[in-house]
């Protein structure tokens, strides 16, 4: 039976909560104090058509799998439902005007001018999401900062007229030693979200990490693969163990080819601009006589599943579980390596979530340069394939990370922000414009081939002299210099 807009919109309060989603209502009642999101965000939309604030956020099959049958209430005659189409706020307006005049793609010369462009056009919301960092974003800025604190030595009179910069990665043969790392939520930058990354991974011939918090279902994002395409998964380990079973068992009968465990994230970091971003509507009916939980970024309303009981002592059941190689996402520091190594996981990223958790973490590519000698030292630099991320925004710090002995590296953000601009044209001219800087960066260096770049290419003494820390950009916008109690007085 068909329901009209109007008896839909007559379930709108937290007693009696009706909302619509792809033109089908949803008895969502009883589901309100379980949404990892709080109440508050669905009550906004009670008695009305959600799908717009719905999709970014949840896989398509999302209701399948996590509302009752008994509350699918069945299709609904669109034609009667009186969507508020809210009156384009004049921010709202701005932001179309500055879409009308962004850049032609061809005016993007480097993956930071990507980045230029999304923080113009994107919606605040989203903007907040991808580029938010956790406390004062030091480790945000250090993370790109820390590359400029090494120096190239480069060879000269070495034939590199051809140079090849292809490589390995669990085995994968790739065309560039970087992956398109995990990063959650593909929908708020883009309507098709995480598939144009995994377009644009095939085309470039490079591994595309699915994230668990997706917005496309992870089917989705493995069936827009194509031929021999190579994924990897970046796992959130679920309090409930038996999901994470299910989730990596499925993933490797899908074809995944590597599992990220992601140890760095016991508790999503606390990122301000994403939790500033989902309150700067004016508010609205739904907040009278609710407690409002300011605490909810996109962040922590998406991630209460994840189990921070997470320890060493469950490595060995996850290689009783899966065939895949098992590579630990976060670790940042060699003692960790090495307990790596002991428990006999197949590689580490050595990463600290693109600044997203612990303030003040070191970058990844310092604690390459802290963890390699060890291994070297031991003998043990064969046993473990080393990743790095974060900040990584030109070949030359490609280039660095390999001189100092990483695998390959993972790059986040900036096919974020050229995906949220441009779509795939973005993310495409994103990678190809790294594979030229790669091509041009490895002659100037005077290496042919990635099995040429070694240390003694680079000068890594300012590396772990932390003089220059990044600028406190908050701190120093809201410090009040008036240090004179008279003047203060005044
Ligand atoms: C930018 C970004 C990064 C996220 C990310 C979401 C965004 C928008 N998310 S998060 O919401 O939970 O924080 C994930 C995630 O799902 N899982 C994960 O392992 N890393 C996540 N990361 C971290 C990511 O995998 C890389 O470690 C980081 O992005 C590398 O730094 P750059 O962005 O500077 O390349």
């Amino acid at each position: 039976m068909t329901l009209t807009g109007v008896e839909v919109a007559k379930h709108n309060d937290s007693k009696n909560c009706w909302v619509i989603i792809h033109g089908r209502a949803y008895d969502v009642t009883d589901f309100l104090p379980e949404h990892p999101g709080g109440p508050k965000i669905i009550l906004k939309y009670a008695g009305k058509d959600a799908t717009e604030e719905f999709e970014p956020i949840h896989p398509p099959d999302t209701l399948e799998k996590y509302l009752d049958k008994s509350k699918h209430l069945g299709p609904v005659d669109m034609t009667t439902v009186i969507t508020e189409k809210m009156e384009e706020s004049p921010d709202e307006k701005e932001r179309q005007q500055r879409i009308a005049e962004m850049p032609l793609l061809e005016q993007c010369y480097n993956l930071l001018d990507f980045e230029a462009v999304a923080r113009r056009i994107m919606k605040k919301g989203a903007w907040g999401y991808y580029s938010s960092a956790a406390d004062d974003e030091i480790t945000l800025r250090e993370n790109h900062a820390a590359f400029h604190r090494i120096w190239f030595r480069p060879k000269i009179l070495v034939d590199v007229e051809k140079v090849d910069f292809t490589t390995t990665m669990l085995g994968t043969k790739v065309d560039i030693p970087f992956y398109v790392t995990a990063t959650a939520l593909g929908k708020l930058g883009h309507v098709e979200g995480e598939v144009v990354l995994t377009r644009a991974a095939r085309k470039h011939n490079v591994i595309q990490m699915i994230p668990t918090l997706a917005s496309c279902s992870f089917d989705e994002i493995i069936d827009a693969a194509e031929g021999d395409q190579v994924q990897w998964l970046q796992l959130y380990v679920n309090k409930d163990r038996a999901i994470t079973q299910r989730i990596v068992e499925h993933a490797e009968k899908r074809g995944c080819k590597g599992l990220f465990i992601t140890v760095d994230a016991p508790q999503l970091g606390r990122r301000e601009k994403d939790m500033r971003s989902k309150f700067t509507d004016p508010g609205s009916n739904v907040q009278n006589g609710q407690q409002t939980d300011n605490s909810q970024g996109a962040a922590r309303a998406i991630s209460s599943f994840i189990d921070p009981r997470l320890c060493w002592a469950d490595i060995p059941w996850f290689r009783s579980i899966t065939k895949m190689p098992i590579i630990l996402k976060g670790v940042q520091r060699v003692e960790d390596v090495l307990k790596a190594i002991e428990a006999g996981v197949q590689g580490v990223v050595l990463s600290n979530h693109g600044g997203r958790q612990l303030d003040f973490a070191r970058s990844g590519i310092e604690v390459l340069a802290e963890t390699m000698p060890v291994l070297r030292e031991l003998g043990l630099e064969d046993k473990i394939e080393i990743y790095i991320d974060g900040g990584i925004r030109r070949a030359t710090d490609i280039i660095k990370a390999l001189c100092l002995g990483a695998k390959g590296v993972g790059i986040g953000r900036p096919f974020l922000y050229a995906m949220s601009a441009y779509g795939f044209d973005g993310v495409d001219r994103a990678m190809q414009l790294l594979k030229d800087e790669m091509e041009m960066n490895m002659r100037l260096i005077g290496a042919a081939s990635v099995e040429e770049l070694n240390p003694s290419l680079m000068d890594t003494r300012s590396l772990f002299n932390h003089g220059s820390t990044p600028a406190d950009n908050l701190a120093y916008a809201v410090y009040d210099p008036l240090v004179n109690p008279a003047q203060r007085a005044g």
